[in-house]
């Protein structure tokens, strides 16, 4: 694909800054760089003086020429990097697309441009808006790996057996009636097919531990009126985050709190205290606190150990840490029966309960060394690939099996981007800023 029209944008961040990075892309790329810069070697750094078609000066910076298709989009590249203040970026802005075919990009449209040129396929394309917006270490380490092609690779070569199956199966139906077709290389082909059912199966297991390294690891707290759990909420996100009163039942809403626990994002939620209420609002907060519970990863269950109050039925099957609070006070043997114990107060008992809801969380999501489908959206495909591959081991002719086996290999075709996949364009390119 070849674009007639160029685009430019400000691919670095938010201005004033240091140095800002203005990148372009297309057809009149070359032509724009040799006008307002001057003739540059290409893949070479150039300390340049930036002129405006009048001859006037608009900023000293560094110029970088990418001819197509060596580039990150496939086209002809450039990056301008000049001193970052809002006035140099946006002068430089107006003077390029003062060019006769040179426009403002869209969001994510220079990534669009290496989609359609073949440099990265839609699976890479997902993994590189997640690196772009990763704010944790196991987010980074896990988009880096996508966008170096972990996740591509496993669809297509599960893709790409399937293709050979199918190949295997056309081939026994073509020389159906001789003898020299050994029986047997179609049950290779099926015991091939039931292995990776199984396969897809342990991948898709996965999406779990994806979407918590995306989404953060859930930790509820839960307990009685006063047990101290606003308090611990705000000891733990080192702010008054939470209101504080001696008052049974202050807390009503859900509250929350980003983590990032070792390099892991967890959200920590701060619950009503649980109780038979009489108010209205009360009573809504309460529900609310069940609800978050029942999504929980992690429930921290406090009791305060001078005066405990047991809080009946758990509304969670999510693994909990029972927590008895207020240690400062409480008597010594108080702490018999808790998982851990914690003062707010006097801050001990802290460090050890975030040691222990890192390890926990690191626990769910795994080594780090599995590819994990990062999208619902593979979820989904892959979900329909594995169907059509059941119903290829029971179809009722070698045809009618071959055809299922087709239809999953179109599945996984779509994860990457290999097939008709003009519908999700748009969608996965919103999810990239402009300069992208
Ligand atoms: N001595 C001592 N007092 C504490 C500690 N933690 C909380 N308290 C006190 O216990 C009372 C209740 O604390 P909160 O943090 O509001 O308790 P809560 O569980 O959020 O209460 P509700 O929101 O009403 O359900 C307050 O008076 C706190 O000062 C602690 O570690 N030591
Ligand atoms: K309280
Ligand atoms: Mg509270």
């Amino acid at each position: 694909m070849t674009s007639t029209d160029s685009i430019v944008a400000l691919s670095s961040g938010r201005l004033p800054a240091g140095i800002a990075v203005i990148r372009m892309s297309g057809p009149q790329t070359r032509f724009v760089v040799e006008t307002i810069a001057g003739s540059v070697k290409d893949r070479f750094t150039t300390l340049r003086t930036l002129k405006a078609p009048d001859g006037s000066t608009i900023d000293h910076g560094l110029v970088l020429l990418f001819p197509g298709p060596g580039s990150f989009t496939g086209e002809d590249v450039a990056e301008f990097h000049v001193h970052g203040s809002r006035a140099v970026a946006a002068k430089v802005l107006e003077t390029i697309t003062g060019f006769d075919g040179v426009r403002h990009a869209e969001p994510g449209e220079f990534t669009r441009r290496a989609f359609l040129n073949g440099k990265l396929d839609l699976v890479e394309t997902e993994a590189l808006a997640d690196l772009v917006n990763a704010e944790t270490e196991a987010q980074r380490r896990f988009a880096v790996r996508n966008a170096e092609g972990a996740q591509s690779e496993l669809y297509s070569s599960w893709r790409r057996r399937l293709i050979h199956a199918r190949a295997m199966i056309e081939a026994e139906i073509d020389f159906a009636d001789e003898d020299d077709v050994p029986g047997s290389v179609s049950d290779a082909v099926w015991s091939d097919v039931v292995a990776m059912i199984a396969e897809i199966e342990r991948h898709l297991e996965g999406f779990k531990a994806a979407e918590i390294i995306r989404d953060g690891f859930e930790v509820v707290i839960l307990g009685a009126p006063n047990a101290g759990k606003s308090s611990l909420f705000n000891a733990l996100a080192r702010r008054e985050a939470a209101i504080v009163t001696d008052e049974p039942g202050t807390t009503r809403d859900l509250l929350e709190v980003v983590m990032d626990l070792d390099g892991l994002k967890v959200r920590m939620t701060d619950t009503a205290g649980l109780r038979e209420a009489e108010g209205k609002v009360e009573s809504i907060g309460i529900e609310r606190a069940r609800a978050k519970a029942r999504a929980a990863d992690l429930v921290l269950l406090l009791e305060d150990m001078i005066d405990p109050v047991p809080v009946g039925d758990a509304p969670s099957a999510a693994p909990r840490l029972r927590i008895g609070t207020k240690s400062d006070i409480a008597g010594a043997g108080a702490g018999d029966g808790y998982d851990l114990v914690v003062s707010s107060k006097a801050g001990t008992g802290l460090e050890r309960l975030l040691d222990e809801i890192a390890a926990r969380a690191a626990a769910v999501i795994g080594s780090g060394g599995d590819v994990l489908p990062s999208r619902l959206r593979h979820v989904d495909l892959l979900n329909e690939a594995a169907d059509f591959l059941r119903a290829s081991l029971s179809g009722l002719s070698q045809e009618l099996r071959a055809e299922e086996l087709r239809l999953a290999a179109d599945r996984l075709g779509r994860i990457i981007g290999a097939v008709d996949v003009e519908d999700l364009l748009d969608v996965i390119f919103s999810q990239f800023c402009i300069g992208k």
